[in-house]
């Protein structure tokens, strides 16, 4: 469970969240450009000290304003992928995949490029890669520091259709087949219906609506975006 009730004050934009994630399949951060929605993300990774309040994950503070606790990004166990997948260009894939990673696994580190099918890429430079296949690799990265959680903050807008569809399926198949919890920021409503499990909507640095997708998806704010 991601506990969250923050307050942060960033120039004339004001972001409230007091809200529980269940840290358990694919949930959708919905909400217009400029609703709040890498805020929130950022606050989750610790790119971002909230003003106010706290974050817990799996009965762990990772902030607390009060007790002026601030785990490091790098030691929350959080991944994130950002919107463009962020490679060393001068690295091979496989370096590019243990970068950063502790201690690796062959069985996880096999489980991983498996499921990504990254295996036939691993020997080529980020160069000789297509868009889909950097974010793979971008996600395979995350993944081998084994989080507890994955972020994705917008992850497709920089593909086009057949890319996003390909991704797509592989999102869904981490969520299922390696059973990580997944937080995916979007403003695409098709993106939605594909992938989650539940969806919060946010609009002007507040939480408007949430609950399972289907229900979330007939309530009448989002009728407005149909
Ligand atoms: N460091 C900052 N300083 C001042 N304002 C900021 C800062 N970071 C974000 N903002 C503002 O906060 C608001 C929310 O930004 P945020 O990036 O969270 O929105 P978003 O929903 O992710 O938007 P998008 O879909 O366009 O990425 C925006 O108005 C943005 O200009």
């Amino acid at each position: 469970m991601l506990k969250i009730q923050v307050n942060k004050q960033l120039a004339s934009f004001s972001f409230q969240f007091n809200h529980n994630i269940d840290c358990q399949g694919i949930t959708a951060i919905l909400g217009v450009s400029g609703s709040g929605k890498s805020t929130l993300i950022n606050l989750i990774n610790g790119l971002i000290k909230p003003d106010q309040g706290y974050i817990e994950l799996n009965n762990r503070l990772l902030v607390d304003c009060d007790k002026r606790l601030f785990v490091a990004p790098e030691n929350r166990q959080i991944g994130t992928v950002f919107q463009d997948a962020l490679l060393f260009p001068h690295y091979t894939v496989i370096k590019n995949l243990t970068y950063g990673a502790k201690k690796v696994e062959t069985s996880r580190f096999d489980e991983i490029v498996n499921v990504l099918n990254i295996r036939p890429l691993l020997n080529r430079y980020p160069a000789m890669l297509s868009g889909g296949e950097k974010h793979r690799v971008a996600i395979g990265r995350a993944l081998l520091t084994n989080p507890l959680l994955l972020l994705m903050d917008e992850p497709l807008s920089a593909l086009d259709m057949p890319r996003k569809k390909e991704l797509l399926t592989y999102i869904n198949k981490l969520a299922n087949e390696l059973n990580i919890p997944i937080i995916y920021v979007t403003h695409n409503i098709n993106e939605v219906k594909q992938i989650a499990n539940n969806v919060v909507i946010l609009e002007q640095g507040r939480l408007i609506e949430f609950g399972k997708t289907d229900q979330v998806l007939q309530s009448n704010y989002l009728k407005e975006w149909l």
